[in-house]
């Protein structure tokens, strides 16, 4: 007899929409002040649609939020010094506050490298060495847009995570390690799980609060979550699909995240709300110690 869901759903679109009202009106007092609206750079290396189709969903919002964008699209071939040439120069343009640098670029590129391109009060992703050590830190700085989601997600529904086992699975650095940090810091019992752990089911069996990041469709079973457990699926694979198996799942979880309608749009919207308080700070209409990681 199959089981009915009993889980309580996260809903992201909502919470989402509600952060980027916020930007949106943070973006109207910069737009007013200076004359001028606040900008994203975008950066795409190649020609992986998926990609596109993300850089795209982040202009689109972008533009609703009255927030500028301005996008480069580089071809596969673009080496690691072109690249960060391109976002040295945006990083030097006053008239860019954010810059984003889509993930992954090809193997060939030095990634790592790229990133550190990227100027710390325009790193409105989160993704530089500075601003992870910041955040680990619990100093003002920006935060890797995709966990600082998760956060907001978990203190908008209440979640307690002091003392609370939350296992990660998942290690990259701009989502499942920046993700674990900010779980630390919020003094959980933190387990990272990644492609050579061992016997990771039994881990994820202890999971009060369970994080996947891994980036295969359906890769956590339902039989796995404990019961009543926070299940956040930053999962994002081709066909709508997240790494958490959905419907066993919410058979188990006490708080599910959906794919879509879950990390996807907090995602963006912390994106949003970071360029936002960048253009602000950088137009001098915010004081720098308003940024917290646990502003915005
Ligand atoms: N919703 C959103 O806003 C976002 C969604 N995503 C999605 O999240 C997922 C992960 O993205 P990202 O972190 O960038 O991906 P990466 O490929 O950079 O990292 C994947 C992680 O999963 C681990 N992993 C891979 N296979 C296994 C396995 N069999 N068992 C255990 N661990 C494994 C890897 O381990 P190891 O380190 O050992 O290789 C690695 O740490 C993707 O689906 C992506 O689309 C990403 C960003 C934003
Ligand atoms: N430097 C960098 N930063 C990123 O934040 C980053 C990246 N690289 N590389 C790729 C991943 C992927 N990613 C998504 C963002 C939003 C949705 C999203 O909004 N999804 C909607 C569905 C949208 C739709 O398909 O219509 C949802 O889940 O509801 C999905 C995926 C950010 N990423």
């Amino acid at each position: 007899m199959p089981m009915t869901p009993t889980a309580r759903l996260m809903d992201g679109t909502r919470l989402a929409r509600q952060i980027l009202d916020h930007s949106a009106a943070t973006a109207r007092a910069v737009t007013q002040q200076t004359g001028e609206a606040p900008c994203l750079a975008t950066v795409l290396v190649g020609d992986d649609p998926a990609s596109a189709t993300y850089v795209r969903m982040k202009r689109a919002r972008c533009e609703k939020a009255g927030i500028a964008s301005r996008h480069l699209s580089l071809p596969a071939a673009t080496t690691t010094a072109e690249l960060v040439e391109a976002i040295t120069a945006l990083s030097e343009d006053p008239g860019v506050h954010g810059i984003l640098l889509q993930h992954p670029v090809g193997a060939h590129i030095d990634e790592r490298a790229a990133f550190e391109a990227i100027a710390p009060h325009k790193d409105v992703d989160g993704v530089t060495m500075r601003s992870f050590a910041a955040m680990s830190f619990g100093l003002p700085g920006f935060v890797s847009c995709t966990p600082a989601g998760i956060m907001r997600l978990l203190d908008h529904y209440d979640v307690d995570l002091a003392g609370r086992h939350a296992v990660v699975v998942g290690r990259s650095a701009i989502l499942g390690k920046p993700a674990g940090m900010l779980l630390l810091a919020r003094d959980a019992t933190v387990t990272y799980c990644h492609s050579r752990t061992r016997d990771l089911k039994s881990i994820v069996r202890e999971a009060d609060v369970l994080v996947a990041a891994v980036g295969r469709p359906r890769f956590i079973r339902g039989e796995d979550i404990k019961t009543g457990a926070v299940v956040i699926d930053a999962g994002y694979n081709p066909g709508n699909l997240g790494d958490v198996d959905f419907d066993a799942a919410a058979t188990r979880a006490g708080l599910i995240t959906p794919v879509p309608g879950g990390v996807g749009p907090m995602t963006i919207a912390m994106l949003l709300s970071q360029t936002a308080e960048a253009a602000a700070l950088q137009s001098g209409l915010a004081p720098a110690d308003r940024l917290p990681a646990s502003s915005g």
